[in-house]
């Protein structure tokens, strides 16, 4: 059963107020306000608040006007990133995910319990494991897009949520039972539709028993019954060592000797609603982006398809940087945030203990001094043997977050968004009819029209 208690946007309940004084300048409007505009307005904040206050800044959230105090150089991004993970904790940052993800989940977890659940989740998404699930992307890809008519114009959002939805549910769970996967759709697409209003409400917990708050509990009850479900059906598999998804390898992963270095049957289910949620739309949404990108732009697109047409190294590496100059460009995320246990120093500034620290991605990846042209599409500039130039450093290109919690599902991310354009490129060409813009989808970006493309059988 999951548990629903009150949570903060940002960093940990009942701290002490923080003065104004201790921290780096930001707007002085109400805390609500300022909550509002860093969730709904974040590509006009990001931007207004570093032209305004410079190379570091202050927002007040709430409750009670806790503090994010958000930095914009690669400098100050390194010393985040290798922050000690004891005294810079990304759960409390992330604690407004608590009531969906459930208290196990890697992007709540700090400390010890953050390293021993990351070191069982780990595997299953480097080396061996990783390259094993091309072959079933490409499966479910491939069966995506022969569906698509010639001539057909449509959000590719649209038709990339429900490929990469397709695909996290046989990857993670291993399901391919028709019935299964009908019943899980919905209710991870309604877990996913979550929009910030309810994510705020969450610090008021009398408001589950009204409207969407309660139909948002309705939803998680019926995701929980169907998730254990499938875990006591695996847990009395025979063959679940020989099974190559997620969910099997979580539960073969750890010491058979040593029973509390395995995942119970909740930390499963919590683990599992993290992969599901963070690996869906994330992965959808840069899909559509570079799509649409190439869709503006016939000689990237010439070059994408004799990349995907040569489907060897070289042309996965070209199709790969296609899609991370697609999120450079677009960011799904925002920011990622840590909160700091202890006063610490961070790029010179004393910061006390309760403060929330964080790059901001926006930012990141829209400065010259990162990204030389910065508004160019141009994903030779992850090629360094094409633009003679370095490659963007992991300080400076920051989709996926940093140090010891970088996104696990990164290495995933970009196999599944180059075997997508491999599978798409190789049968269409592809236009753009009009321009698009990201706007907010609770905790991520989308393209505001669903990055719209139009596709044409090539002859
Ligand atoms: C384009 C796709 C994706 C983007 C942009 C993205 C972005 C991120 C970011 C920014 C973080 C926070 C990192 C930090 O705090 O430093 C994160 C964490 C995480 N992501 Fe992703 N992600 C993507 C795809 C995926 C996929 C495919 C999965 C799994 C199937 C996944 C699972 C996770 C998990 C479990 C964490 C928590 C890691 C930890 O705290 O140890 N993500 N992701």
């Amino acid at each position: 059963m999951t548990r629903f208690h009150g949570r903060s946007i940002i960093g940990s309940p009942n701290q002490p107020k923080i003065p104004r004084g201790a921290l780096p300048p930001g707007p002085r409007w109400p805390a609500l306000a300022q909550t509002v505009a860093l969730m709904r307005f974040r590509h006009q904040l990001h931007p207004y608040l570093h032209r305004k206050y410079g190379e570091v800044f202050t927002l007040r959230l709430i409750p009670g006007g806790r503090p994010l105090v958000l930095f914009t150089t690669p400098e100050a991004t390194k010393e985040i990133f290798a922050g000690d993970p004891a005294v810079f904790h990304a759960g409390k940052g992330n604690a407004v995910l608590g009531p969906i993800m459930g208290q196990h989940s890697l992007l709540l977890q700090d400390g010890v319990e953050h390293h021993r659940a990351r070191k069982l989740v780990m595997p299953a998404f480097l080396g061996h494991a990783l390259r094993g699930y091309r072959s079933m992307v490409a499966e479910v890809a491939a069966a995506e897009v022969d569906g698509w008519a010639d001539g057909e114009e449509f959000a590719s959002l649209e038709r990339m949520n429900r490929l990469t939805l397709e695909v996290i549910l046989r990857v993670v769970f291993g399901v391919t039972d028709e019935k299964r996967l009908a019943a899980l759709r919905p209710r991870v697409n309604a877990t996913v539709d979550i929009n910030p209003g309810i994510l705020l409400g969450w610090a008021y917990p009398w408001l589950q028993k009204f409207g969407p708050w309660r139909r948002t509990v309705d939803n998680q009850v019926e995701l929980d019954r169907l998730m254990y479900a499938e875990i006591r059906e695996r847990r009395t598999a025979t063959d679940v060592e020989d099974r190559k998804d997620v969910l099997s390898r979580l539960m073969a992963a750890g010491d058979p000797e040593q029973p509390h270095d395995r995942l119970d049957d909740t930390e499963l289910r919590d683990q599992l609603v993290t992969l599901l949620l963070a690996g869906h739309e994330t992965t959808a949404s840069a899909l559509s982006w570079a799509l649409y990108e190439l869709g503006r732009a016939p000689e990237l697109l010439r070059r994408s398809q004799a990349a995907a047409d040569a489907g060897d190294s070289d042309g996965l590496a070209w199709l790969e940087a296609v899609l991370k100059e697609s999120m450079r460009l677009h960011p799904i995320i925002p920011m990622v945030v840590r909160t700091l246990m202890e006063p610490t120093n961070v790029a010179g500034l004393d910061l006390p203990a309760g403060t929330t620290v964080g790059p901001s991605i926006l930012m990141s990846h829209q400065q010259e001094s990162n990204f030389p042209d910065p508004d160019r599409f141009r994903p030779e500039r992850f090629l360094p043997e094409l633009s003679g130039t370095e490659a963007p450093s992991l300080h400076v290109w920051i989709p996926f977050g940093g140090g010891v919690r970088r996104c696990i599902g990164a290495g995933f991310s970009l196999m599944e968004g180059a075997e997508v354009l491999r599978q798409v490129l190789t049968r269409y060409d592809i236009s753009a009819p009009a321009d698009d813009v990201p706007k907010v989808r609770n905790i991520t970006s989308v393209p505001r029209k669903g990055a719209r493309i139009r596709v044409t059988r090539r002859s």
